[in-house]
């Protein structure tokens, strides 16, 4: 079984740049700055930049990000972190990426705005040139940042929409800053023609998936996991056909759910709502896709073909055009068939 998983062809669509660094890379570049870690090596190095069972919420989660965000102020970095990533992800027959970071992160050291996109951009352009995997990029406004960041992340990057960037994300502490605060900010992203995915329901409350959609507009929700207490948010969701990217391993470390049996994708899929699996974070959740579709079978008893519904799902949840899904779809399909799937 692990030889299948290993093989099909994948759909990554919830993968945060930041935290999915390779962590040599981020070592290496680390010690070249001269950062003081108190680790003596790479494996000591890896044990602090990804969390372990006792993580206790999102907020612990989200300290890991501090290191990466040490070495992601330089463009050549960015640029290199970028290519990395998806040389990796090729390597693991990921087809097709949605790459997600916040502009305004790498900006605490001399970068602008166009800076980090751009570099960006050109990691992504070298990736697919030479590992020939496709990748569109998602800018992230941070809950914690002020509207007028978020209204800026939109201004700004609207002159790379159709050129590698498709949509808008909010992302970070959701416990503390609630969608609305960023309200006017996807009121704009809607009328400039950006494709919006929220993080919603991560850390308990339910509304924020419902406020994501009705005022953010939000076309898919990151996580989601909130909903199941909710009949009437499951009923939007199915109803809008809104997906759902979920990330198992990464939902268990910050304590979204307290256990995998808990873990509510079946029931989601059972309501016919629209679900797909993702990482998050492959490096801070020590995570890849293979891993979430392992867990899914070993805990959850998914079959194989189930695993291709939510890959195929992916493919319909990607901010692509309907001809683009269909090409992947082909694609997807004639290698599954060389594996006898
Ligand atoms: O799962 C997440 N929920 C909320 N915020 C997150 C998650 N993973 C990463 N982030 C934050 C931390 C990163 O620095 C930021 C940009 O990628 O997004
Ligand atoms: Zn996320």
């Amino acid at each position: 079984m692990r030889g299948i998983l290993r093989n099909i062809p994948k759909i990554e669509l919830h993968c945060h740049l930041d935290g999915s660094v390779r962590p040599e890379t981020m070592y290496e570049l680390l010690l070249q700055q001269e950062e003081d870690l108190h680790v003596s090596d790479i494996k000591e190095f890896e044990e602090l930049v990804s969390v372990k069972e006792e993580c206790n919420s999102l907020i612990e989660y989200l300290k890991k990000f501090s290191y990466p965000l040490k070495v992601m102020q330089r463009k050549e970095n960015i640029e290199r972190i970028t290519y990395e990533l998806l040389e990796d992800l090729s390597i693991q027959n990921v087809k097709y990426v949605e790459i997600r970071f916040a502009p305004f992160l790498h900006m605490n050291d001399g970068l602008n705005f166009n800076d980090v996109v751009e570099s960006v951009l050109k990691g992504m352009e070298r990736g697919r040139e030479e590992f020939n995997i496709l990748s569109n990029a998602i800018l992230i406004c941070m809950r914690h940042e002020s509207l007028q960041n978020s209204l800026e992340v939109v201004e700004y990057g609207e002159k790379y929409l159709g050129k590698g960037v498709v949509a808008v994300d909010l992302a970070g502490n959701e416990q503390d800053f609630p969608p609305e605060i960023h309200k006017e900010a996807f009121e704009l992203a809607r009328k400039k023609g950006y494709k919006i995915t929220i993080h919603g329901g991560e850390t308990g409350a339910v509304e924020n998936i419902s406020k994501s959609i009705e005022l953010l507009y939000a076309e898919r929700i990151g996580h989601g996991i909130a909903a199941i207490k909710d009949p009437k948010v499951m009923e939007l969701l199915r109803e809008k056909n809104i997906y759902l990217e979920m990330c198992p391993i990464s939902n268990l470390q910050t304590k979204a759910v307290d256990s995998i049996e808990n873990y509510p994708i079946r029931k989601y899929m059972e309501l016919g709502i629209g679900v797909t699996v993702n990482t998050d974070n492959t490096t801070v959740s020590n995570t890849s896709l293979e891993k979430e579709y392992k867990l899914l079978m070993e805990e959850l008893n998914f079959s194989i073909e189930e695993i291709l519904k939510l890959i195929d799902n992916s493919v319909e949840a990607a901010f692509i055009s309907r001809e683009e899904k269909e090409t992947l779809r082909k694609k997807i399909q004639d290698e599954l068939k060389e594996l006898g799937l």
